[in-house]
């Protein structure tokens, strides 16, 4: 299968590595020059202390357009989007999206393909230069239809060893449940400057922990609150190394996925008449945050 991968980012070039060894991949990228060096130099995937060179990898900048691809996954930060529709609103080519947050979905409705399908990522990914991605935690890609049949999607049913699909039958639900998870960590991680580990094992960040918990998830309607809480949580604790991505944005001076996550949680607090004082509070901080550059 020929497959284009729009970004190439953290996990951008993370898919890139894993599906180019069944499929012919070309990951459009923004610019010129980093689509040079993943055509002259290949992409390293480091994985478990290893590293290895995939050199069969194709890249173009997607100034000059996308062309023949059986499935295009989008791989862009969810603000990014915005620049990325004019090039693929008129595809007829199934589509695969794989941001975090709940923001994207509004901009699906436009897209004239017949078969668009969200994804919500659960590896972990860092890329440290223009070709060269890390690997830094094993997780699997669950997969929903917004539109289309999901059986079309033959990623669905290969066999990838150490890089496992799953499906999911309501995008919906599948999205909120991680929404959930960003939405209780990023912020709070990302203001308290801690790894996501320190939430549960600091007494008092636990208990904002759990105070943020009560808020979203009255706001989202949870309905099994414990059963959701025990996610979360084990989420939190799965990750007890992890700087989460919102923590290493603003580390690194770039914007956050604050919009996507608690700018939409705040418009169903908004739209439902629900509290939301401790999202409230935390949304600004993080935007004040991202103003003073991080
Ligand atoms: N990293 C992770 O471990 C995980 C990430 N996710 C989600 O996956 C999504 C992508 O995240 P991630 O890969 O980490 O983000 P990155 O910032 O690493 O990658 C985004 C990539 O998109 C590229 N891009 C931006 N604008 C354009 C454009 N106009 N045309 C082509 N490429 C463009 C950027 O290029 P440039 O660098 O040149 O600006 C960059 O390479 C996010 O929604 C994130 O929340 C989900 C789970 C885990
Ligand atoms: C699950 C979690 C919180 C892991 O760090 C994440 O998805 C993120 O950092 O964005």
């Amino acid at each position: 299968m020929r497959i284009g991968i729009i970004g190439g980012g953290a996990i951008g070039l993370l898919f890139a590595s894993h599906l180019s060894g069944k499929h012919s991949v070309t990951v459009y990228t923004r610019t010129v020059q980093q689509a040079s060096i993943i055509n002259h130099e290949g992409i390293r995937l480091i994985q478990e202390g290893e590293s290895r060179l995939l050199d069969c990898v194709m890249s173009k900048s997607l100034d000059g357009g996308v062309t023949d691809q059986d499935l295009l996954i989008l791989a862009v930060k969810q603000y990014q989007l915005q620049h990325i529709l004019p090039a693929i609103n008129r595809l007829d080519v199934p589509l695969l999206f794989l941001q975090n947050g709940y923001g994207h979905i509004a901009h699906l409705e436009q897209l004239q393909s017949r078969a668009i399908y969200v994804g919500i990522v659960e590896h972990g990914a860092l890329r440290h230069n223009a070709n060269t991605v890390e690997h830094t935690g094993l997780g699997l890609t669950r997969i929903a239809s917004f539109k289309g049949e999901l059986d079309r999607l033959s990623l669905l049913n290969e066999r990838m060893d150490g890089f496992p699909f799953a499906r999911s039958e309501d995008y919906h639900s599948m999205l909120l449940d991680k929404l959930l998870v960003n939405a209780v960590i990023n912020p709070l991680t990302a203001i308290l400057q801690v790894k996501n580990g320190v939430l549960i094992t600091n007494v008092f960040y636990y208990q904002l922990f759990q105070e943020l918990f009560d808020e979203i998830s009255s706001i989202l309607e949870v309905e099994n609150k414990a059963e959701s809480f025990e996610h979360v949580k084990t989420v939190c604790m799965a990750t007890a190394g992890n700087r989460s991505s919102m923590l290493k944005d603003l580390e690194n001076g770039s914007q956050t996925e604050i919009d996507a996550i608690l700018g939409h949680i705040l418009s169903m607090a908004k739209h439902k008449g629900k509290t939301d004082v401790m999202a409230s509070s935390l949304f600004k901080m993080i935007k004040g945050k991202e103003t003073l550059g991080g």
